[in-house]
């Protein structure tokens, strides 16, 4: 059956931090707060896939209390949540995600980005896409105190 998910996710910036987003480390002044690489998209679309499959969220697999995921690689997430779909005998057909930030700029790394979520996931080009958008200077994200990510995803899976 087609299954649905969302997954939404926000961090803080913080100085002295890479800005890993969506798999790809970006040129940037600052980088992202958390517990690991802090991978604003690739949290996101992690949650829509577990969101998919009614198996939770990112931190349920993940838990931030646990030391072993300090400053982790957020690629092992995704590919922990893909292997999911597989466990289920299930596909990803596509996902979607938007990145909400006044800086960086995503659209010179977008490309590099939806390359790299379509490795991961094991996907053929065009099937992952990543989106950018402002929130026009307004709120939390255009006062450049965070990033946030959105994200959808698409499977099929047998039940
Ligand atoms: N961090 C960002 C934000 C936006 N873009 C690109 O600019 C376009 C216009 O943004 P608006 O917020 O004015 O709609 C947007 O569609 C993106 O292509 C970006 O690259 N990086
Ligand atoms: C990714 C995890 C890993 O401990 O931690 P953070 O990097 O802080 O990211 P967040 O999206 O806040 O929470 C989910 C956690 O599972």
């Amino acid at each position: 059956m087609p299954r649905i998910g969302t997954g939404f996710d926000v961090h803080r910036i913080q100085a002295g931090r890479p800005m890993v987003i969506c798999g790809v480390t970006i040129p940037c002044e600052f980088g992202l707060e958390g517990h690991s690489d802090a991978d604003v998209g690739i949290h996101a679309l992690c949650d829509a896939i577990y969101g998919a499959l009614a198996e939770g969220d990112i931190g349920r697999w993940f838990p931030p209390s646990e030391m072993q995921w300090k400053d982790a690689d957020s690629a092992q997430f995704l590919r922990h949540a893909t292997g999911r779909v597989a466990a289920r005998g299930g596909v990803i057909c596509n996902v979607d995600v938007t990145i909400l930030c006044e800086r960086p700029r995503i659209g010179p790394h977008r490309e590099a980005m939806e390359a790299r979520l379509a490795e991961l996931l094991g996907l053929p080009a065009g099937r992952a896409s990543v989106k950018a958008t402002t929130t026009e200077r307004l709120g939390f994200t255009g006062r450049g105190e965070g990033i946030a990510a959105q994200a959808a995803a698409m499977l099929l899976v047998p039940k």
